[in-house]
């Protein structure tokens, strides 16, 4: 079966400069691909250029198989992409009601406004059919936006933030709804965010826009257990971020750490002698002790079901959260930490 979509080799210019110099992915049918990237990485011009809004500098993009833009001669327009978008702002038509909004879209005039009404039946705002956009919440706005990106039809789903101008509710809500709806349906889509938990909920694998190129897309178990970069792991929800002291010694990385000096397994070739290096680690590689790194607990709270105590290490500028079962008393306390758990890159900054 023909890839739901595959770019090869895209470069795209905006304003006269390369944004993305390199960009090659493939989507199986049913597959969802979170595409993330730093703001002002280029996704939006990259999707841009995939829905056929621009063109591209170089490279192919085929869906279901068909070239629909070669950079050179081919050049299928937008409508005839078999695509539905949706959009961070909604971008409904203001001045057409609800239903109008769903129903324009659908090519079969027979039975228009019942095929329009059972997608917002499905997405829960059928009872706001008659109504005009502007006189609905943004989270019902972007239900309608849904609705009218499926009334097409369409075999590939683009989305852009779909859930960035929502309230937390409101966005957890619709993600599920959309993992249902591309689960249960088939359908692929292309989801730009570089929010955490729509990777967790959305993503079957994904790709990252760093320094103008698309990284290998992966899946979000690999890229937690192997990100790429300092972006890569805290997109995959790794803690820390913090900036030690490091150098090699043979084949480990030693690190400064709270005055303690910790040997990192094999980190050398990863530190690529760099003075200085980022960890990350996952959620209970750090734990509190009764010996180990020297620190002090300035707090506790409580989130979702844990304590997290905060410590201030020698050296380290923020506070360190650290997973506990009951909050610590403050003062001294000892951290022990899983040096091989710890990934580490190397910092110039
Ligand atoms: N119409 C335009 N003309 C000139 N430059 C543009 C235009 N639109 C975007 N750019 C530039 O292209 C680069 C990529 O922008 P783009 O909107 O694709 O990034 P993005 O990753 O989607 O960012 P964000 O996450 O902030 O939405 C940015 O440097 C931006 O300033």
């Amino acid at each position: 079966m023909s890839a739901a979509l595959a770019i090869d080799g895209v470069a795209v210019q905006r304003g006269g400069r390369l944004v993305v110099e390199e960009a090659s992915l493939g989507l199986a049918p049913g597959e969802c691909v979170v595409l993330a990237g730093e703001s002002g990485s280029g996704k939006t011009s990259l999707l841009r250029v995939i829905g056929g809004l621009d063109r591209p500098a170089r490279g192919t993009i085929r869906i279901g198989g068909a070239v629909v833009d070669d950079a050179a001669a081919t050049f299928v327009r937008p409508e005839s992409r078999g695509l539905g978008m949706v959009f961070q702002d909604f971008a409904l038509w203001p001045h057409l009601s609800v239903l109008e909004n769903v129903a324009v879209v659908i090519r079969d005039r027979a039975g228009r406004d019942r095929k329009a009404l059972a997608l917002l039946d499905r997405f829960g705002v059928a009872s706001c059919a008659g109504r005009l956009p502007a006189t609905l919440s943004g989270g019902q706005q972007q239900r309608v936006g849904l609705a009218r990106a499926l009334a097409a039809a369409p075999r590939l789903l683009m989305l852009d933030e779909p859930f960035s101008s929502l309230d937390v509710e409101t966005r957890e809500t619709l993600r599920t709804e959309l993992r249902a709806l591309i689960v249960e349906s088939g359908l692929s889509a292309l989801c730009i965010s570089h929010d955490p938990a729509d990777i967790a909920r959305l993503a079957d694998r994904v790709a990252v826009l760093e320094d103008r190129r698309l990284t290998a897309c992966t899946t979000p178990d690999a890229m937690f257990a192997r990100p790429a970069t300092p972006y890569a792991a805290r997109l995959a929800g790794l803690c820390g971020g913090v900036r030690v002291p490091a150098r090699g010694e043979g084949s480990d990385a030693a690190i400064a750490l709270g005055g303690a000096q910790l040997a990192i397994p094999g980190g050398a070739a990863r530190l690529a002698g760099a003075a200085q290096a980022l960890l990350f680690w996952p959620r209970g590689a750090l734990s509190l002790a009764a010996e180990g790194v020297p620190a002090t607990c300035i707090g506790a709270h409580f989130e979702a079901g844990h304590w997290q105590a905060l410590l201030r290490l020698d050296g380290l500028a923020a506070p360190v959260p650290v997973q506990c079962a009951a909050p610590p008393p403050r003062g001294a306390v000892a951290l022990r930490v899983a040096a091989d758990r710890l990934h580490l890159f190397p910092f110039s900054g």
